[in-house]
Parts: structure tokens; C-alpha cells; sequence
């Protein structure tokens, strides 16, 4: 049995507030009521001074995430009581990029908790059981889902036998741990990774592996940001990232707002700019790392890989060891989400293409270790022997 509460934050950009929503109608603004005026990057228990925005956060027994359907246009933060709202955001991507989506199932998780109305251990721990599950089935190629998923339950076993309110305020505590360590996580890929960034390089990313894909700082986007704050005077490229335009609409919004030199090319830009010499290196993110080094990052990013080689471009992943699936011997064994046909056919609701065509829409694709440089995580830097070195990294 479980309770339901779910409300809208909207900081609109021209007029500079926030405003609170009710989240029970479609989604649109417009239709909604002032209720209440928030400051939104604003969390006590874990501030994050250094990012203009926040990607999601616990406040006030609730997850406010910001929305990332509706960026750049519109700097909204929805509001979240209920953990089948949190795992419907992580599928329509409210609440998107591996470390972001793995708070957010820890998050769901402590919420559903709250939900959870039991009079036995037994009771409890079976609907504790539903909870995960429906948070597992959100999205499934994110190896961060499934590890954050892992770590409430052990949580909640090790509380077992407690009074179920200690036990909810365990798996509380254990969300808000998640994020604070992944924005700690992130630091540190930043600083591993940074000294592989030249003085004056341009970088290419793909897709959004920066704060808003992670508790803030970002992977990719966290070398980056790095490179730059150690005075490197970098500039990146951004693939636009068809068919989400995570990179287009999110990257570029975040390092404009760090005033990070970014530029926005299509996706078949890629190539020319190598063939010119305009690119000096390549630093993307992952969703799941098989044992041998095989990377699942968002779709193009395989294309993306093989470009740099032709060229002799390094190119590297960032992703902290959660990301890491030791369990899997290669990529081939990587699960691929297929997401809905209407995102290669829509842009915006508008469509691009006729009525009915076949559409195929894979999320990820595998990029095979032999294309990749080096691997760099919070622990170290993997590159050659990725079998000996991630396996080392993961047990530091
Ligand atoms: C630090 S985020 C790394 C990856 O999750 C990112 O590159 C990516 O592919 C995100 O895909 P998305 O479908 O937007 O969740």
C-alpha cells in the first residue's frame, strides 16, 4: 500500500522564481498554480557551491530533480513523494546519465520505504522487494541503476530486526551518502583525468556526461571542467546527439553556464573537423564497462571512436568504478535499451518523418576496448591491459 504526493517546481527563467506545481497534470506549465517560491540549489546537508544548478537532491523528506525534458528552454525542478513517480521520471529522462539515474533509484527507494505501510519485518521487506524491482525496471543498460538498487537493499538488510522507522531513516541516509560520494567521485575522475588534457586542446564530446548526467561536476564533462579550472585554456566540441540532443540541449547549456568555450556541431560533423585537425582528443562517459575494457555509452559514440583512430586521436572514457560490470566478459553481453520509435521520428512533438515508417531507436552502443585510450576513474587511470587494470581499480 502506498501513499502518493507529487508537486512541481518551476524557476522560469525570465521572471527569475520558482514557482511550485502540481505534478498530477500533463506536464505543462502554463497550466499551472503559484503556490509557493523556492531558492532551488539550496540543500543543507550538501552543498555543492561550485555548480549554478542542481540535478537532484533529498529535501524535506522528497527528491527534487531538476527536469531535463524541458532544458535549455526552461530551468524546471519537479518535486517527488512517491517512488513510482521517481521511476516514471527515470524512464521519460526527467532524470538521466548513469550516476544520476543510480541516485535517483537510490532516492526512489528511500521513498518508497516511507510509502511502505507494514505491521511485520516480513511485510515490509517483501514491499521493500517491489520497490527495487520497479526501480530495476526502468532503464537497463546503466550499470549504476542496478549497483545503487543493490547497495539500499544491503542497507536494508543490515538494518533488519530495527524498528521500521530507523530502517527507513537507514535507507535515507544511505541515498543522501549516494549522491554526496558521487559528486566526490566525480572530483576525483576530474583530477585523474585532467593531466591527459593538453594545454589549448579541443576536446569532442558526445552526449551529456557532465553534472547534470551525475550528482554534479559530470564525468567527461568533470575532466573537462578540470582541465579548465587548472588554467588549461581548453575548448570543447559538443555533438548535438541525435535523437535525445542530450549534447545539444544540455552539454552546451551546462559549460555555457560555467563559461567554458563550447562549441555545437551535428553528429556528422564529427569527421570533418578530425580530417582538419581541429580535434585534439576525444573524452566521453559510460552507461556499463564490460571486464575486457568494451564501453556502452549513449548511441554514436562507437562511430565516434572509430574516427578518432582513423585519425590518431586519443580517446577516452571517465566513469567511476560503479560503472564498471566485472561480471560481464565482453561488451557483446551488454544489455542495449531500445527506446520509443517517436524519438527518431519527433523533434518536439513536430514530425520529421512520414507516417509509419519503420524506425529502429537503439539508446547505446558498444564501443570496443581496442578503440579506447584509456579508461580514467576515481581510483586511477586504466590504460593497455583493461582486463588486469579495471579489475585492480575496482577492488581499490
Ligand atoms: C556520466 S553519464 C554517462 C552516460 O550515462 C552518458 O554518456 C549517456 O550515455 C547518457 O545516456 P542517457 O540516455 O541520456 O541516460
Amino acid at each position: 500500500m502506498y501513499k502518493n504526493n507529487n508537486n512541481r517546481y518551476h524557476k522560469s527563467q525570465s521572471r527569475k522564481r520558482h514557482l511550485l506545481c502540481n505534478a498530477a497534470n500533463d506536464g505543462f506549465c502554463l497550466k499551472q498554480t503559484v503556490a509557493d517560491v523556492i531558492t532551488v540549489p539550496n540543500n543543507k546537508q550538501n552543498e555543492v557551491p561550485q555548480m549554478s544548478f542542481r540535478t537532484i537532491e533529498w529535501r524535506d523528506d522528497a527528491v527534487i530533480m531538476i527536469d531535463q525534458t524541458r532544458l535549455p528552454m526552461e530551468e524546471i525542478y519537479q518535486r517527488y513523494t512517491d517512488f513510482n513517480a521517481v521511476a516514471e521520471a527515470i524512464k521519460g529522462m526527467v532524470v538521466r546519465g548513469a550516476p544520476a539515474i543510480g541516485v535517483a533509484a537510490a532516492m526512489g527507494v528511500a521513498l518508497g520505504a516511507r510509502e511502505i505501510i507494514a505491521d511485520t519485518q516480513e511485510s515490509f521487506f517483501r514491499q521493500l522487494d517491489n520497490v527495487c524491482d520497479v526501480m530495476a525496471r526502468t532503464r537497463p543498460t546503466a550499470v549504476n541503476l542496478f549497483w545503487a538498487i543493490e547497495r539500499m537493499k544491503q542497507k536494508a538488510q543490515s538494518l533488519k530486526g530495527s524498528p521500521l522507522d530507523t530502517i527507513r531513516a537507514g535507507l535515507k541516509e544511505e541515498a543522501i551518502r549516494i549522491e554526496a560520494e558521487d559528486l566526490a567521485i566525480c572530483k576525483n575522475i576530474g583530477k585523474h583525468g585532467a593531466d591527459l588534457i593538453p594545454v589549448g586542446a579541443t576536446v569532442l564530446t558526445h552526449c551529456n556526461a557532465g553534472g547534470l548526467a551525475t550528482a554534479g561536476y559530470g564525468t567527461a564533462l568533470g575532466v573537462i571542467r578540470a582541465a579548465h579550472e587548472a588554467g588549461k585554456k581548453i575548448q570543447v566540441f559538443s555533438d548535438e546527439t541525435r535523437p535525445w540532443l542530450q549534447g545539444a540541449r544540455l552539454t552546451t547549456w551546462e559549460l555555457m553556464k560555467d563559461k567554458i568555450p563550447v562549441t555545437l556541431i551535428s553528429d556528422n560533423m564529427a569527421g570533418f573537423f578530425m580530417s582538419r585537425g581541429e580535434i585534439t582528443c576525444c573524452v566521453v562517459g559510460a552507461d556499463r564497462i564490460a571486464a575486457n575494457g568494451d564501453t556502452a555509452n549513449k548511441i554514436g559514440t562507437f562511430s565516434v571512436a572509430v574516427l578518432a583512430k582513423e585519425h590518431g586521436i586519443p580517446f577516452y572514457v571517465a566513469a567511476p568504478v560503479s560503472t564498471l560490470d566485472l561480471s560481464l566478459s565482453d561488451g557483446s553481453q551488454i544489455p542495449i535499451e531500445e527506446r520509443p520509435t517517436t524519438e527518431v521520428t519527433h523533434i518536439r512533438g513536430l514530425p520529421i518523418a512520414p507516417e509509419g515508417v519503420k524506425v529502429r531507436n537503439p539508446s547505446f552502443d558498444v564501443t570496443p576496448a581496442k578503440y579506447i585510450t584509456a579508461i580514467i576513474t576515481e581510483h586511477g587511470v586504466a590504460k593497455g591491459n583493461y582486463q588486469e587494470e579495471l579489475a585492480a581499480l575496482a577492488a581499490v
